[in-house]
């Protein structure tokens, strides 16, 4: 069965009408500053390698101009890359012949944008089936899907509805209605919450969360924000100046962040919210005590259960409800404020 995964392989993007001249020389070493200095091109992405597991939440996550927007541009190919591959299922989206790039783009991928980019003299309802009008499925058919979708992000009621009648967050609700209406399995989400209030875009991701869960769909989202990523990511990559710093779960980020970049990124970052139970657990001895924490538990959850239920210790389980090892409120509390490399020694064997 395919497993609807993105791999971005050895993926270069420089801009400029002779970009293919100075792959070599950016190869070689040449940084973006040099080559711009030099050669008047921009390096816009140079060796990019993520591998975005199919059913997942990707974020790549980065400051404005590290590449984030070329990136996801390439996975439906608006942006030809100057050298590499982005393979889906194994295919090479950036060799596909003009017809199945359209088949690709119309039936494989959904975007859902910043700026909504609904179309303003449609209602709800027009827009959300404007995808699959293009695809010429039956008006009926696409009325009812894009009705299901419409309930789902809670807009029911709202069908005639115009965009200007309609907050940003609803808005987005009905971008995001029209990309599952399409039924794609990848989901291209370029700053898509970016340009919400905050409590608004916490809701959005939480609808997200909510959807996924059920849908598990190849998700890529970018964003800027290090909370949004950590809150919405099955895997992080953080980009700068083109190129990937690190990538991996938002725990092995704010554990274990490679660089200086990294670590003022997530400096800031509440640890209560990120780091699970299991990676401070020590290991069993004897039968296990407290209460049962299932593993992946964040430690602020854990704190919570602990201290409600007036416990000083407690066991972790796995999914199938075995004990795996045990962890203790100090444990918890310093893993929410120490670095990582404080608790190393608590960390199971
Ligand atoms: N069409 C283009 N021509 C020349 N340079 C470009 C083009 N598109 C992007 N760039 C450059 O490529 C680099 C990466 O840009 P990109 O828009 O992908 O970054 P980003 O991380 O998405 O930024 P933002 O968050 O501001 O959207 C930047 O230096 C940008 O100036």
């Amino acid at each position: 069965m395919a497993s609807h995964a993105i791999e971005v392989k050895n993926l270069y993007k420089i801009f400029g009408p002779r970009g293919r001249e100075y792959i070599d020389l950016v190869k070689n070493g040449m940084s973006k500053a040099e080559l711009n200095e030099k050669h008047g091109h921009v390096l816009g992405l140079q060796d990019i390698n993520i591998s975005m597991p199919g059913g997942c939440i990707t974020v790549v996550m980065g400051l404005s101009g590290s590449g984030k927007s070329t990136l996801i541009r390439h996975i439906n190919r608006l942006i030809d890359p100057t050298a590499g591959e982005v393979l889906y299922d194994g295919v090479d989206v950036c060799k596909m012949n003009e017809n199945d790039l359209r088949q690709f783009r119309r039936h494989k991928t959904a975007m859902v944008f910043q700026k909504f980019a609904l179309l303003p003299h449609r209602n709800v309802l027009e827009n959300t089936v404007y995808g699959l009008e293009i695809q010429g499925v039956d008006r009926r058919e696409s009325e009812k899907r894009a009705l299901g979708w419409i309930e789902r992000v809670s807009l029911k009621g709202f069908e005639k509805h115009y965009p200007n009648q309609l907050s940003g967050g609803m808005q987005q609700r009905v971008g995001l209605a029209r990309a599952l209406t399409n039924d794609a399995e990848i989901l291209l989400m370029d700053e898509a919450y970016s340009a919400l209030d905050p409590l608004i875009r916490v809701d959005m991701q939480t609808v997200l969360l909510d959807l996924q869960q059920e849908l598990k769909k190849t998700v890529v989202f970018i964003t800027h924000d290090l909370d949004e990523a950590l809150r919405l990511g099955d895997k992080i990559a953080i980009l700068r100046d083109g190129g990937v710093v690190q990538q991996g779960t938002g725990q092995e980020i704010v554990l274990s962040p490679a660089d200086d970049y990294i670590t003022a990124f997530v400096k800031e970052v509440n640890r209560g919210r990120v780091v699970h139970v299991d990676t401070l657990m020590r290991p069993l001895s004897g039968s296990p005590e407290g209460l049962p924490l299932p593993a992946g538990t964040v430690l602020e959850a854990a704190a919570r259960t602990m201290t409600g239920a007036h416990i000083n210790t407690a066991h972790v389980v796995d999914a199938a409800g075995r004990p795996i090892g045990a962890i203790d409120l100090q444990t918890i509390i310093a893993g929410m404020v120490s670095p990582a490399s404080d608790s190393g020694d608590r960390q199971a064997a």
